[in-house]
C-alpha cells in the first residue's frame, strides 16, 4: 500500500538538488549580509522549528555567535527584541503559518533584516519579506514533511555555515553539496529494515526521542510532527543531558526510547542514557549517524532523518493510518 506521501518521500532528493542550484547564488549573499549582524534570531513552528533547533546547535558547536531560536509567538510576544543591526530568519514551509507570519510582521514594524524561507512562492510570508529563499520542491501535501524538511534544513545550514570561511565550514558546504545522492543512497537502503522495525513496535503508545547538539531538532520534529502528526503515538522529545531530569523516574522496563546519535562530543550525555536505559531494560531503538554515513556528524539530522521518515511511514501504516493525513490542521491555506 502506497500513500501520497511515499512520492514526497522520494522527491527529496531532486528537491534538494533544484534547491541548491537555483537558491545557491541567494543563499550565498545573505550569509554576506548577515555576517556583520549583531544577532541572528530563527524563528519557525512546528518541523520548521526543529530545523531552527539543529541548524544553531550545529552552529553554537562550532562558531561564538549570538543566535536565539524562538516560535513565532514567542517572538511576537518577546519585549526585549534586538532590532540593531539584528536579522531574523524565518522558516515556514506553507509561508502562512499564523504565529510566524505574526512574528514576520513585528520584525518587519521593527526594521529588522528578515529572511523567508519557504516552499510557497506566493505565500503571504514570501510576499512580505525583505528576502525569500524557496526550496523547490514542488507542492507538498502530507502534513508530515519530508522534502520541505530536508529543503528548508539545507537552506538554514547553507546561509548560516556560509557567513564563515574555515575548514569546518568548507566541509561542511562541501557535504551539502554530496546530499542528494546521500539521500537516495539511505532512501535505498534504509526501507526494508525500517518498515521491520516499525511492524515489531506498532503496538506501542509512546515513545520518548532523545538528542543532543543539532539532534535535539531531529528529536522534537520526531516527537511532535513525525510520531503525534504522522503516526498518531504520543511522544516526548528531550535534550540528552536532561534524561536526569525527569524522564530517568518513567523508563522501566519495555518502555520504547528512540536515541539519536551523531558521535559529535554531546553525545557523552546521549551514551549514558543509552546505557541506564539498557539496564533498566527499557526497548531502545538506536539510530547512530556512523551506521548509515561517514559525513560530518553535523550533518546528522539529514541523514537520520530518512531510515526515521520511513519508520514513522510504516507505523502509521501498520495502525492502519495514512501517514500524510492529517486530523484537525491543514498544511497550506489556498
Ligand atoms: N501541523 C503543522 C506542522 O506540521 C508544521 O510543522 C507547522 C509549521 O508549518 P509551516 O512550516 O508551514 O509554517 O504547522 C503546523 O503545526
Amino acid at each position: 500500500m502506497k500513500y501520497g506521501m511515499f512520492n514526497e518521500l522520494m522527491e527529496q532528493p531532486e528537491s534538494l538538488r533544484r534547491t541548491l542550484k537555483s537558491e545557491g547564488d541567494r543563499m550565498a549573499r545573505i550569509s554576506n549580509e548577515i555576517l556583520e549582524c549583531r544577532r541572528i534570531y530563527l524563528v519557525g513552528c512546528g518541523s520548521s522549528l526543529s530545523t531552527c533547533y539543529s541548524a544553531r546547535d550545529a552552529i553554537a558547536m562550532n562558531y561564538e555567535v549570538n543566535m536565539d531560536v524562538m516560535t513565532g509567538y514567542e517572538f511576537y510576544y518577546h519585549r526585549q527584541i534586538d532590532y540593531s543591526d539584528s536579522a531574523v530568519i524565518f522558516t515556514s514551509q506553507s509561508g502562512e503559518t499564523a504565529d510566524t507570519l505574526a512574528a514576520l510582521r513585528r520584525a518587519n514594524e521593527l526594521g529588522l533584516r528578515t529572511v523567508t524561507i519557504t516552499n510557497e512562492p506566493g505565500s503571504t510570508m514570501a510576499s512580505e519579506s525583505m528576502e525569500t529563499i524557496v526550496t523547490r520542491c514542488g507542492r507538498e501535501e502530507a502534513i508530515l514533511g519530508t522534502k520541505t524538511y530536508m529543503t528548508q534544513l539545507l537552506a538554514l545550514y547553507r546561509i548560516l555555515f556560509g557567513m564563515y570561511s574555515d575548514e569546518k565550514s568548507d566541509e561542511i558546504m562541501g557535504e551539502l553539496e554530496k546530499l542528494p545522492g546521500e539521500v537516495e543512497d539511505l532512501l535505498r537502503r534504509t526501507e526494508v529494515e525500517c518498515r521491520d522495525l516499525a511492524e515489531e513496535y506498532s503496538g506501542e503508545d509512546i515513545f520518548y526521542c532523545m538528542g543532543s547538539g543539532p539532534n535535539y531538532g531531529l528529536a522534537y520534529k520526531l516527537a511532535m510532527t513525525m510520531l503525534m502528526e504522522g503516526a498518531l503515538k504520543h511522544s516526548c522529545p528531550l535534550y540528552s543531558g536532561e534524561f536526569r531530569h525527569g524522564l530517568i523516574e518513567r523508563v522501566e522496563e519495555g518502555v520504547p526510547v528512540i536515541f539519536l546519535e551523531s558521535g559529535l562530543p554531546g553525545d557523552e550525555l546521549t551514551e549514558r542514557a543509552l546505557r541506564f536505559c539498557e539496564k533498566l531494560g527499557a526497548e531502545n531503538l538506536v539510530f547512530r549517524m556512523s551506521d548509515y554515513s561517514d559525513l560530518n556528524g553535523l550533518m546528522s539530522p539529514f541523514v537520520l532523518a530518512v531510515p526515521l521518515e520511513w519508520f514513522v511511514y510504516y507505523l502509521a501504516h501498520f495502525n492502519g493510518e495514512d501517514p500524510g493525513s492529517t486530523r484537525h490542521i491543514g498544511k497550506v491555506r489556498y
